[in-house]
């Protein structure tokens, strides 16, 4: 772990609840950390409590070296240098969008140095909608509004609690780019809530699991997904990110080559430059798994891996996860249980993986 760390510890009871939050972790001072975890798990608590909205007398938060509250000090929200950006954007309705940033850099935190009113505008895309107010803006466009606005008070840690999840899909597309880029080009950390896979695989380098408000896993992003130890929630699709560099674009067949540590997958044409890094999000229910290479199948990928761990899926009974080792990568397979017993599939098996869709997440 790099150096700069955000360090946060917290104990407390809800009352009138059964429900307790009890954590102690440290995470990445740099890139966007995932809170992920089943609803109701405590991410929201969690923020909430590193926001200072929920007070624990007993809490410790320090960002950065920053400490914001130990057994000495409790600095108030306000006086805590952090953008929040909630479910739902709660911007000023009777400002237009430049008078809810002009309000923001009012707020802004003078000592320390971040981004400009241009560069949040050219960042998030703002410039044609710089003199509409609110209502006269998608629900998309106001959460852009509201990332530039928490931005722009110059904050040491940007907290998101679930920013998409009041949109509908064709919006969510529309602002994942814009959360790519602040990943890319900004230094602020962010602790990113959500519950959704595909977002925590596109967006984040690091994952925080919670569990009935309980940490559960605490690493790389790569490295956690990648685990089937722990808890699964019903519909949770499990899968792994693997990380390559694009090797070659066919143009005949329109399908680009990437190769990672322990193989190479072949997806569809995304554009992306010889050489360019890519993330890739392959769904265990989309590898199946076979003792022989199967050439009379439609199936593009097809890699020799080894079995490192079986596990029944605790979601299904049917169902097993099946752990697979190729070079320093790893897949997930969703298989019945059955399969697994036809198959006579053991730890250290030398088996082929065959891989039926695979997303680039970029
Ligand atoms: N103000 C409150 N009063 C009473 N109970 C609360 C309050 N806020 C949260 N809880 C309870 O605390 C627990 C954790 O809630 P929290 O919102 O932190 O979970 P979450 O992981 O963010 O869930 P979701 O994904 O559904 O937003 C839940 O059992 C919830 O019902």
């Amino acid at each position: 772990m790099a150096e700069d760390s955000i360090k946060f510890s917290f104990s407390l009871a809800l009352p009138g609840t059964s429900f307790s939050l009890d954590v102690e972790a440290a995470l990445p001072g740099r890139g966007i950390s995932a809170i992920f975890g089943a609803s109701g798990s405590g991410k929201t608590t969690l923020l909430r409590c590193i926001a200072g909205l929920q007070r624990v007398s007993n809490g410790r938060v320090s960002v950065n070296d920053q400490v914001w509250q130990n057994g000495e000090r409790y600095w108030p929200t306000h006086r805590r240098p952090l953008g929040y950006v909630f479910q739902e954007a709660s911007l000023f309705t009777h400002l237009s969008v430049e008078g809810n940033l002009a309000y923001a850099i009012k707020r802004a935190d003078s000592g320390v140095s971040g981004i400009d009113l241009a560069e949040a505008v050219s960042l998030l895309g703002l410039s044609p909608l710089l003199k509409q107010r609110p209502a006269q803006l998608s629900g998309g466009e106001r959460q852009r509004v509201a990332i530039a606005r928490a931005l722009l008070i110059r904050p040491r840690l940007l907290l998101m609690d679930e920013p998409l999840a009041s949109l509908d899909e064709a919006r969510k597309q529309e602002i994942l780019p814009y959360l790519e880029r602040l990943r890319h080009e900004l230094a602020v950390p962010m602790l990113y809530v959500s519950h959704s896979r595909d977002e925590v695989a596109r967006l984040a380098d690091h994952l925080l699991m919670l569990d009935a408000g309980r940490v559960v896993a605490n690493g790389p992003l790569v490295e956690s997904f990648s685990r089937i130890d722990l808890p699964l929630t019903p519909g949770d699709q499990r899968g792994v990110v693997l990380e390559g560099r694009v090797a070659e674009r066919d143009s005949e067949w329109h399908l680009t080559r990437v190769i990672f540590d322990g193989g190479m997958l072949w997806i569809r044409d995304s554009g992306d430059e010889l050489g360019a890094m890519v993330r890739l999000h392959v769904h265990a229910g989309d590898v199946s798994i076979a003792l022989t290479p199967q050439r009379d199948s439609s199936i593009l990928n097809s890699l020799q891996a080894r079995v490192s761990a079986i596990t029944p899926d605790s979601s299904q009974a049917a169902l097993c996860l099946v752990k697979l080792e190729l070079g320093a990568s790893h897949l997930l397979a969703r298989i019945t249980r059955r399969s697994a017993q036809q198959l006579g599939l053991e730890k250290s098996q030398l088996v082929w993986a065959q891989i039926k869709s695979v997303a680039i997440v970029r």
